[in-house]
């Protein structure tokens, strides 16, 4: 497979996750280097959408954000709230973490619950469901595409990083059993342009890393 340096740009959300609390001036100092490249989108915590949203959307970039990040343990009002309040300030696309401990207490009907009103929020804009594959048996993984199915969310995201790093196996899992019917943002551990490719071999659509920069400065 021939993978040029665009392939790889063109579906990275580009991550500031390996500062864990950033300053207002970080944060707008490495929004303003994402435009200097071709990323899908810059991904900004629920804090910052609305001041990114002024730079990216100045310049014609798009931005994601996440919810109830990372484990989904919010409570319902507030991920409904926190769903409104990131559309309203300008998020393009977010990522939205599914309750583990919920799920992981089989409690599925209840995470559904949670996460349906959510997606309706969406109205046809892109979410991803957060499944946190590391913390998951592989039983738990296809349960979870099963859920992001029946939901009407077909794009995964693996995992939130803070050191959770994605397996190839992780991905493989998905694709042997879902095929195209399930798109794969990998996040969590890649660091490197031969961990992008290796992903895209794999058939991932999106690669959310901290590594942006260095990924395609490297191609
Ligand atoms: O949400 C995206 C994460 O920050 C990606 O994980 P990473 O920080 O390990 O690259």
């Amino acid at each position: 497979m021939n993978v040029t340096k665009y392939d790889v740009e063109s579906i990275i959300d580009a991550s500031l996750g390996a500062t864990p609390a950033p300053t207002m001036t970080q944060v707008e100092s490495f929004v303003r280097k994402t435009l200097n490249y071709n990323f899908k989108m810059t991904l900004t915590e629920p804090f910052f959408i609305k001041s990114n949203a002024e730079i990216l959307h100045a310049a014609g970039k798009q931005l994601c954000s996440v919810i109830s990040y990372p484990l989904g343990s919010m409570n319902h009002k507030s991920k409904v709230l926190q769903v409104q309040t990131a559309l309203k300030d300008g998020a393009d696309e977010l990522d939205i973490a599914m309750d583990i401990s919920a799920f992981k207490s089989k409690h599925y009907e209840k995470v559904k619950e949670d996460l349906k009103p959510c997606v309706e929020m969406m109205e046809g804009r892109i979410c991803k469901l957060l499944y946190f594959a590391s913390l998951l048996t592989e039983d738990e993984q296809l349960c979870a595409c099963e859920i992001a199915l029946e939901l009407g969310i077909p794009f995964l995201k693996t995992n939130p990083g803070y050191g959770y790093s994605t397996t190839l196996d992780q991905v493989k899992l998905v694709k042997k059993h879902y095929g195209d019917d399930l798109k794969i943002m990998v996040s969590g551990g890649v660091r490197t342009k031969e961990d992008a490719i290796a992903f895209i071999e794999a058939g991932v659509s999106r690669i959310a890393t901290s590594a942006s920069f260095e990924i395609v400065d490297s191609l």
